[in-house]
């Protein structure tokens, strides 16, 4: 019987052959912590005695949630870290270094790769075919401090993606209806696994939109095969020697199977305090909406493509943000700071008035760069919209795809991003 790509990844680390059920102790490769999260992984271990990792240079610490600190509680957070890191000979991601799961996914993560992280959106490595996904802090700290960990194996979801993507409708708008359609907790610990037609024509940037949401259903993981686009991607990153293949056997055994054609597809936007409240833009639930803030970044869409599908339809469109509407970006990385500053997106975004940040997570943590006021209304670009998550829980939050964020700070209000374009 053929196998899932899941099932090929954990059966490698299992050193045995897998199926959906088994409990295994799978080798870790890769493992990263990000200052939210990470402070308790590091006094676990220390409790435990077990202050070391056996993958230090797959070991990754972020100063990403919370960076630049916004106090000496959290300052003092970032130093806990970074002792860590000079103890043990793991690596650090500074502040301003960028996003986890961006840096990870360009910097660290390999195609079979498993990898293992304190924060949900750890399936964003899944992008680049591996078996990528987020646990406690205490187990994420047991499986870098060990190399090992352990997992059932998940049943698994054949999500076939056809057609095309029309004009101003995002992998972003795929994502979001996948999950209006399975629900929050639809597809809970399933792995999902992305194949068919469409999969070619998707860059890895893409891909890393759509694997980051499938834990807005609730999934284990969301994988795309490796392919040439991924080879191309690792050769384009110097890391051509990391690259290798992986793609469903042609007769694996799927627990569902899915077919999404996006030749119809509208964009979609979420709308408050749930993730799976999605409607077509044009729906009655998110028209006339003001927007006091529009929010471009994190690890969903704060990449280089985003910026510039922002960038594009604002000087396109010769407008500039709606005066009574706030635009603020978090680039995902120092790297797409600086390629976005040498293109000129910088520029046209700030002449727009955009307030450019940190690379960081920004708002879409809720803790610092842009909090709302009571009775606000916002639309990110991010993949939470959960109460609060913009740091008031007396205003709501509103998720699109960049086009929309950028053409809904043109009008002021929730906007289809078709009727802005160039
Ligand atoms: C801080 C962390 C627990 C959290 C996560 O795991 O996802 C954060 O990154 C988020 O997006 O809500
Ligand atoms: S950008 Fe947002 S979703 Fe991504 S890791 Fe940071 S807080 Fe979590």
């Amino acid at each position: 019987m053929g196998q899932t790509m899941t099932q090929k990844i954990l059966s490698e680390h299992a050193g045995q052959d897998v199926t959906p059920g088994d409990t295994v102790t799978v080798d870790v490769d890769k493992a990263l912590l990000q200052d939210g999260t990470g402070p308790l992984t590091v006094r676990q271990l220390r409790d435990m005695d077990m202050e070391q990792t056996a993958i230090p240079e797959g070991t990754v610490v972020f100063l990403d949630h919370q960076a630049p600190p916004m106090n000496a509680d959290m300052a003092n957070e970032h130093d806990l870290l970074r002792d860590f890191v000079k103890n043990t000979g793991a690596q650090l991601s500074d502040v301003g270094d960028g996003i986890c799961h961006q840096v990870m996914t360009f910097d660290y993560t390999a195609p079979r790769d498993i990898l293992i992280g304190a924060d949900s959106h750890t399936v964003t490595g899944g992008a680049v075919g591996a078996l990528a996904t987020g646990m406690g802090s205490t187990d994420v700290g047991v499986g870098f401090a060990t190399g090992q960990t352990w997992m059932r194996v998940p049943d698994t979801d054949e999500v076939r993606l056809e057609g095309e993507l029309g004009e101003g409708v995002y992998a972003k708008d795929l994502i979001l209806q996948i999950i209006g359609d399975r629900g929050a907790d639809g597809a809970n610990y399933r792995s999902m696994e992305f194949v068919g037609p469409l999969v070619d024509d998707l860059r890895i940037d893409e891909r890393m939109t759509i694997s980051n949401m499938v834990v807005e259903a609730g999934a284990k993981s969301g994988i795309f095969p490796s392919d040439e686009t991924t080879k191309e991607f690792y050769e384009d990153r110097g890391r051509a020697d990391e690259w290798e293949a992986i793609e469903p056997d042609e007769d694996a055994e799927y627990q569902m199977e899915l077919t999404y054609d996006v030749s119809e597809l509208e964009p979609q936007v979420a709308y408050p305090h749930q993730v799976d409240n999605v409607v077509p833009v044009s729906d009655d639930r998110v028209q006339d909406v003001p927007i006091d803030q529009a929010f471009l970044g994190s690890c969903t869409n704060g990449r280089l493509e985003d910026l510039r599908i922002a960038a594009d339809i604002l000087e396109a469109s010769g407008m500039e943000i709606n005066d009574d509407t706030r635009l603020i970006v978090n680039p995902a990385s120092r790297e797409i700071y600086e390629q976005a500053m040498e293109e000129g997106v910088f520029e046209v975004l700030n002449e727009a008035g955009a307030a450019i940040n940190t690379p960081g997570c920004g708002i879409c943590y809720g803790g610092h760069q842009g909090a709302l006021a009571d009775g606000e209304n916002a639309i990110g670009a991010n993949n939470r919209n959960f109460k609060g998550r913009f740091g008031n829980p007396e205003s709501d939050v509103y998720l699109g795809s960049p086009a929309t964020v950028a053409a809904s700070a043109i009008k002021g209000e929730i906007t289809d991003p078709r009727e802005v374009l160039p």
